[in-house]
């Protein structure tokens, strides 16, 4: 840092703040904010860092700062943020930050076109130049490509894929209706599985990685996507502003009186399975008053639609019919997808109450013979075959004369309750599988040379309430965050030491310590997982215990007291969720693996594929800085 110029340094709430040092002491620096004169603070001497001469002026690319660091690198993104210049380069790693709003003209025809064949850094950042940067190298060096879409809800991560796809296909297509179909088979990919939650009013709650095929003239021939860790608790139980998968408020709110009747439908407030979270649906003044009052929740009634300038149910529901039929479903199989989807909400409304007799089971409530009459047609079941399948497990006994013997045994309300749930959950994901196979139908390619890949997976989560799912999803990124590790900065930094250039070695966070913890052979909290369902008897109890011996005073695991422990839960299904909340992993960060990226991408050379990270922690840091 030079004398008499000014520096960031912490901030409570803005992340930074520019001042100047006016006194060193052994530790900490003594700032006094640009803005208020005479006010001064401590600083740890870590955490302030040189400020560019100019801090108005911005970048097209981090790398070009003169100094880099986290604070210049915020400063540089926010500064072009409120110019509505949203991308920002850190090499060919492009940033994105969520505009909320449309910018005109950013991803226009004209758009697409400027950024065809053109080097990353001719024009301004953009996500149609990454894709176009993925084209040229596929192209000539004959090889694959993907892109990694990384960033926590809400960050942008799909709305920038599905600008990718149209890219690609607009740019690259064949000109033929297979480019249409790759960009239509996303309406109804969203509507099967995204939801509303509280940070996205449409968060994708699966992940995705779709391939764009070429042929050996590198034109698009068709598509594939590969889906993964669909969330299936959503479908049972949402939080009271979440919602469940928008095809079920869509198919409520946009179904003809016809269908409704073929589908016994009504208002979301009469199914379980929506009921308990937010019964509203997507509308727009107008379309809301096209919505019969009937098919509208209470709840509807008195608070009015939610607003979403992207969403509304009743006409989301006709585009995706138009969508369907595009991407060549016919009547049937469309009619068949959506006597799943009212079976799923039938089957939530079934109710159980205990028989009183001394076999300790229960039975279907009296009330439930219609639902389950419903229910039943539409998945295309048998009505007796569906109560016994509920209110029983089958057990198949292993000893004495009559081995192999089939005994139905009773289950109790809250069992039964649970198979329902269960069912429901194997039934939609299954549909979901469905949705996806049927999509990749659509465009299909006899020959392909190579493809260009783009990931698109739910970043880090973490919540009041944390389940299985979340773990699932926190273990998939400090994977990709390995892979990154060892991608850049690893073999980068291999390569610099082959060459023989001098370049400072730049530490980041090894995060193998904390994917052997959860991966390891015997030992890993996955394998424990598994040895505990093994046991006749297992227990959130007995499993934590064994995660805690075999770990004790591991740097990533937080024990809570046994005695805080909600240990309240009888049966298996449920013990990971208490487990989760006992357990909780300390996950390596984005940001840090941004620290990571951004301190050594000053000297990176052109890695072989194209990266986009959009981090929306990095987002909120900015928002408070910006405000
Ligand atoms: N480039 C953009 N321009 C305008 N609006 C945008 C842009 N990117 C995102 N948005 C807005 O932000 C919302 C959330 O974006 P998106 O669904 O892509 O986030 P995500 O990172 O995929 O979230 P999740 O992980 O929850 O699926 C979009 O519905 C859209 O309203």
């Amino acid at each position: 840092m030079e004398d008499e110029k000014p520096v960031w340094a912490p901030h409570p709430t803005d992340g930074f703040q520019l001042g100047m040092i006016v006194d060193i002491g052994a530790d900490a620096l003594t700032i006094e904010p640009l803005n208020q004169k005479g006010k001064t603070f401590l600083a740890p001497m870590s955490q302030v860092f040189p400020a560019e001469d100019d801090v108005n002026k911005h970048v097209d690319d981090n790398c070009s700062l003169m100094y880099l660091n986290e604070a210049t690198l915020l400063n540089n993104v926010r500064v072009r943020y409120n110019k509505d210049h949203i991308y920002t380069y850190v090499a060919n790693i492009l940033i994105a930050v969520n505009p909320y709003y449309d910018i005109p003209k950013l991803y226009g025809p004209d758009a697409i076109k400027s950024y065809q064949g053109k080097s990353l850094g001719t024009l301004p950042p953009h996500v149609y130049a990454i894709a176009d940067k993925a084209y040229r190298d596929m192209k000539v060096l004959k090889i694959s490509q993907s892109i990694i879409v990384s960033g926590e809800s809400g960050a942008g991560k799909t709305e920038n894929t599905k600008f990718v796809l149209r890219y690609l296909t607009t740019t690259y297509g064949s000109g033929q209706d297979i480019d249409e179909r790759i960009v239509e088979a996303n309406p109804l990919l969203e509507a099967f599985g995204n939801a509303k939650t509280v940070r996205n009013n449409n968060s994708s709650r699966f992940g995705k990685f779709v391939e764009i095929h070429f042929n050996d003239k590198n034109a698009v021939v068709g598509g594939f996507v590969s889906h993964y860790l669909l969330e299936k608790s959503r479908i049972c139980m949402q939080s009271n502003d979440e919602r469940n998968y928008h095809i079920f408020y869509r198919l409520c709110a946009g179904a003809s009186e016809e269908l409704k009747k073929t589908l016994h439908l009504n208002s979301p407030d009469n199914f379980r399975y929506l009921s308990r979270g937010c019964t509203r649906y997507f509308a727009s003044k107008d379309s809301d008053k096209q919505i019969l009052q009937s098919r509208k929740s209470a709840e509807h009634v008195k608070v009015g639609s939610l607003k979403d300038p992207l969403l509304d149910d009743q006409g989301d529901f006709n585009r995706m019919c138009v969508a369907m039929k595009k991407i060549g479903l016919n009547d049937t199989e469309k009619l068949d997808l959506f006597r799943v989807v009212a079976g799923v909400l039938h089957l939530g409304n079934i109710d159980f109450e205990e028989t009183g007799s001394s076999s300790g089971g229960c039975i279907m409530k009296n009330q439930s013979d219609q639902t389950l009459k419903c229910c039943a047609e539409l998945l295309g079941l048998d009505q007796d075959d569906l109560r016994v399948s509920l209110t029983t497990r089958v057990m198949l006994t292993t000893a004495g004369g009559a081995k192999g013997t089939v005994i139905k045994v009773p289950l109790k309300v809250e069992q039964a309750n649970n198979a329902r749930d269960a069912l429901a959950k194997t039934v939609y994901s299954r549909l979901f599988d469905h949705v996806v196979k049927r999509v990749n139908q659509c465009f299909p390619f006899q020959t392909s040379s190579n493809f260009i890949g783009v990931l698109d997976i739910a970043g880090f989560e973490y919540f009041e309430h944390n389940s299985f799912e979340q773990f699932c999803i926190n273990y998939c990124n400090e994977k990709l965050q390995q892979f990154f590790n060892e991608r850049i900065l690893k073999e980068e930094q291999e390569l610099y030491q082959k060459e023989g250039l001098g370049v400072n070695e730049v530490h980041y966070v090894d995060n193998q310590d904390c994917i052997d913890l959860v991966e390891a052979k015997l030992v890993g909290i996955l394998d424990i997982l598994d040895e505990e369902n093994r046991l006749p008897q297992p227990s959130d109890q007995h499993f934590t215990l064994a995660v805690q011996t075999k770990h004790k005073d591991h740097f990533r695991l937080t024990v809570r007291p046994l005695g805080y422990a909600p240990f309240l839960f009888g049966f298996f299904h449920s013990f990971l969720f208490s487990f989760l909340s006992l357990l909780s992993l300390r996950i390596s960060s984005t940001v840090d693996l941004l620290c990571g990226l951004f301190g050594v991408f000053g000297n990176i050379l052109l890695p072989v594929h194209s990266v986009i990270v959009i981090t929306h922690s990095f987002c909120c840091l900015l928002q408070q800085f910006f405000d």
